[in-house]
């Protein structure tokens, strides 16, 4: 997260750090007991190793109370999402076992309803991605409030230029951004995820290439699909 603010220590009970060999990778949340959201480009440099999943952090380092580690089962990324572009970009994680709910710990409701947000409209993105250019990693969680803005403005030919798709939204990136190892995390609008931080371009904080997500609602089927018959 560029020019963000440190969160309040456990305040998004929700988030996700997904981990390779002790290292945050990339953003996730907690959608259900024993499943974690996250975007299917994660997988890119990971070559079929599995992550594990941090949830009850806030400090990625220091010992916290309800902090713990989880193993994955298996992961499901999205079957339409592929590296040539951010379409379906979305990943599922089933936790080797429930994970344990508590104030640090807790579930985030994703939206259902497939209908666009309001340009203008405030939402708050969170995440342990780098907060400058020169890829400093924080320490402890940061987050950001940002605008909605419209698709029609977000697919301008000197913005997106009409790649941005039904099933994504986007957020302004003036100066306050998204960037690496922020993939994966929830855009969060009126207490529920709307969508999940996508790569995109890889530029941070260039107000002419603004963030963009994935919305979620389109994919609700999906989800519930993967959950059922995983959890048999
Ligand atoms: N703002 C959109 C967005 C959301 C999530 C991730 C991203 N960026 C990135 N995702 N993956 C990456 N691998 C390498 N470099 C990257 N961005 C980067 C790195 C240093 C300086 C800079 O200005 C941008 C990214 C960008």
């Amino acid at each position: 997260i560029l020019r963000g603010s440190e969160a309040r220590p456990h305040l998004k009970p929700y988030m996700a750090s997904l981990q390779l060999d002790g290292q945050h990778v990339c953003g996730g949340f907690l959608i259900a007991e024993q499943w974690v959201l996250s975007a299917a480009h994660c997988t890119e440099e990971t070559d079929g190793k599995l992550f594990q999943v941090l949830l009850g952090a806030h400090s990625l380092t220091e010992p916290e109370p309800h902090k713990r580690l989880y193993q994955v089962r298996a992961q499901f990324p999205h079957p339409g999402s592929n590296i040539h572009n951010n379409k379906d970009d979305l990943l599922l994680l089933q936790l080797e076992e429930k994970a344990e709910l508590n104030a640090d710990v807790r579930v985030l409701p994703f939206q259902r309803e497939d209908r666009d947000v309001a340009p203008d409209t405030m939402c708050e993105v969170a995440g342990w991605g780098t907060i400058d250019h020169s890829g400093t990693r924080p320490d402890k969680l940061q987050q950001l409030e940002r605008p909605v803005i419209s698709r029609d403005v977000c697919n301008h030919r000197t913005r997106h230029d009409g790649t941005i798709t039904k099933n994504m939204m986007c957020t302004d990136s003036r100066r306050r951004d998204t960037c690496k190892g922020d993939s994966g995390g929830p855009l969060v609008c009126g207490g529920v995820a709307e969508g999940v931080v996508t790569a995109s371009s890889r530029v941070c904080g260039n107000y002419k290439k603004p963030a963009i997500y994935t919305r979620i609602a389109p994919y609700a089927a999906w989800i519930d699909g993967v959950m059922a018959s995983a959890d048999g």
